[in-house]
């Protein structure tokens, strides 16, 4: 049963080849096409185990989008600590600028662009667990499926060489097809075997000291986290896990980043940025509180967390630094007054959306990512000593965990994700990520009940129980 049709190609493939000729490199063709609707988790599932290593997913904290990428066309990597975001930013206009885009339909999110991640901090020693990940890791998927309220499409990216012949297309589409009618949403879940929490016990000890120093006055705030590790009988699968996500979690962003032998995945409630246009989206996401029993203890408990002047305190510094980089670059500032409560499943917080509209429209989306990562929520005030502070008491490498995670277009436009409630799986082992703002009046023992409240919704959904830890 062939799901999708060969294309009428075409003189633009054509186009491609002979530039590839003329400058003598490869260039990159990228065709897309309306297609039936379908589920783009099973589009993921599709890529297995050709494409193993080389997949993504992402949706968005509304469900408007999702796309999914099977197999990497090219992958964008950068270890420079100053200049990652720049540097990306260049290479990948550099790349686009000498593209052939059979892109009729010219949707945002489809056609050609990459998706991926960025590391919390260049500068931190980087762990075995995330060898295959550099400091910017971003993909420009083989076959790609965008799926927008009822429409769906399929952008397909081919690094054209100056032999290619015209029915490599249909080859693409042949293997697209054969990948798609072969697979099934049969997703197989996995045993866990154990749960280990890192250091507890130090964590505290850390937060105390944090909270010395916060006290005479050297930082108003820093968000230091901690991690779980989970080993498993077998290497699990990203699929059983972002399934379990998808259906858990569904008000937040929903990502899996899988290179190599690694996939990096979870469910973040809160958006770093995204641009349509001259459209500038953020979010300020700090000040947290669980979830209650009852709706009136739930009402009762985001009350509290509204009131409550140390949660106000760290989410004010979040909303300030937010503000300060979008008057840098916008006009039309709309930021609400003040706080209202996002709830999701496990956990309650203050929430302050910011907008407004960039100056100059063709400011690429990585210039906000640059400015804003890591805000307040994720790193602390000021943020080099904040940086400097949890480098030296977290003693761990974060990674991607509290990175930027998402996708860019030929435009620059975007969106970005705070990749937190997220978590590693590296071969038999997964590791799982969680912190809180700490400022000077915070509590080692509240912090710890947080962040375990906030290893939940990953826990979960590797078939882990609250309970374990
Ligand atoms: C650092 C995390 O959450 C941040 C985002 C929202 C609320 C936070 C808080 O209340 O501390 C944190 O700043 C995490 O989930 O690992």
């Amino acid at each position: 049963m062939v799901i999708i049709q060969k294309p009428k190609i075409n003189i633009a493939f054509q186009e491609a080849v002979l530039k590839a000729k003329k400058l003598n490199r490869p260039v990159l063709f990228s065709h897309v096409r309306k297609i039936d609707k379908m589920d783009p988790l099973f589009f993921y599932h599709a890529g297995l185990p050709l494409y193993q290593g080389e997949r993504f997913y992402w949706k968005d904290k509304g469900g408007e989008t999702t796309i999914v990428g099977i197999g990497s066309s090219f992958i964008f990597r950068n270890d420079l600590k100053e200049s990652r975001f720049e540097d990306m930013d260049q290479e990948w206009k550099r790349f686009i600028h000498e593209a052939v885009l059979d892109d009729g339909l010219s949707e945002a999110a489809t056609g050609p662009l990459i998706f991926g991640g960025f590391s919390f901090d260049p500068s931190q020693k980087k762990e075995v667990e995330w060898t295959d990940f550099s400091q910017a890791t971003l993909q420009l998927p083989t076959f790609m499926l965008t799926v927008k309220g009822d429409n769906a499409y399929l952008t397909i990216n081919i690094l054209c060489s100056s032999h290619d012949e015209e029915d490599i297309i249909d080859k693409y589409i042949e293997l697209i097809n054969d990948l798609l009618n072969q697979s099934s949403l049969l997703i197989t879940s996995q045993t866990l075997k154990d749960t280990m929490e890192i250091a507890p016990e130090q964590w505290k000890k850390t937060v105390d000291e944090v909270v010395g120093q916060l006290k005479m006055g050297e930082m108003e705030k820093v968000v230091l986290a901690r991690k779980l590790k989970v080993s498993f009988e077998d290497s699990p699968q990203s699929d059983f896990i972002l399934q379990n996500l998808l259906t858990q979690q569904p008000d937040s962003f929903t990502f899996s980043l899988e290179v190599l032998n690694s996939c990096f995945l979870g469910a973040s409630p809160e958006r770093l940025v995204k641009k349509t246009g001259e459209e500038i989206f953020s979010t300020c996401l700090a000040g947290s509180i669980g979830r209650g029993k009852s709706k009136v203890e739930d009402r009762q408990l985001g009350q509290e967390l509204l009131a409550d002047h140390k949660n106000r305190h760290e989410h004010h510094l979040v909303v300030e630094m937010i503000k300060n980089v979008l008057e840098k670059y916008c006009k039309d500032i709309d930021l609400p007054k003040q706080p209202s409560l996002m709830k999701v499943r496990d956990i309650q917080h203050l929430y302050t959306p910011i907008k407004g509209k960039v100056s100059s429209s063709n400011t690429s989306i990585l210039k906000f990512v640059e400015q804003l990562h890591p805000t307040p929520a994720l790193g602390g005030v000021p943020r080099e000593k904040a940086m400097e502070s949890i480098k030296e008491s977290e003693k761990m490498d974060r990674g991607l965990y509290a990175g930027p995670i998402g996708w860019l277009d030929a435009k620059g436009n975007g969106e970005f994700a705070v990749a937190i409630r997220s978590g590693l799986i590296n071969r038999n082992h997964s590791y799982l990520y969680a912190g809180c703002g700490v400022v000077s009046d915070s509590n080692s023992e509240s912090e710890y009940i947080e962040t375990k409240i906030k290893f939940r919704p990953m826990l979960r959904a590797i078939g882990g129980h609250e309970d374990e830890i």
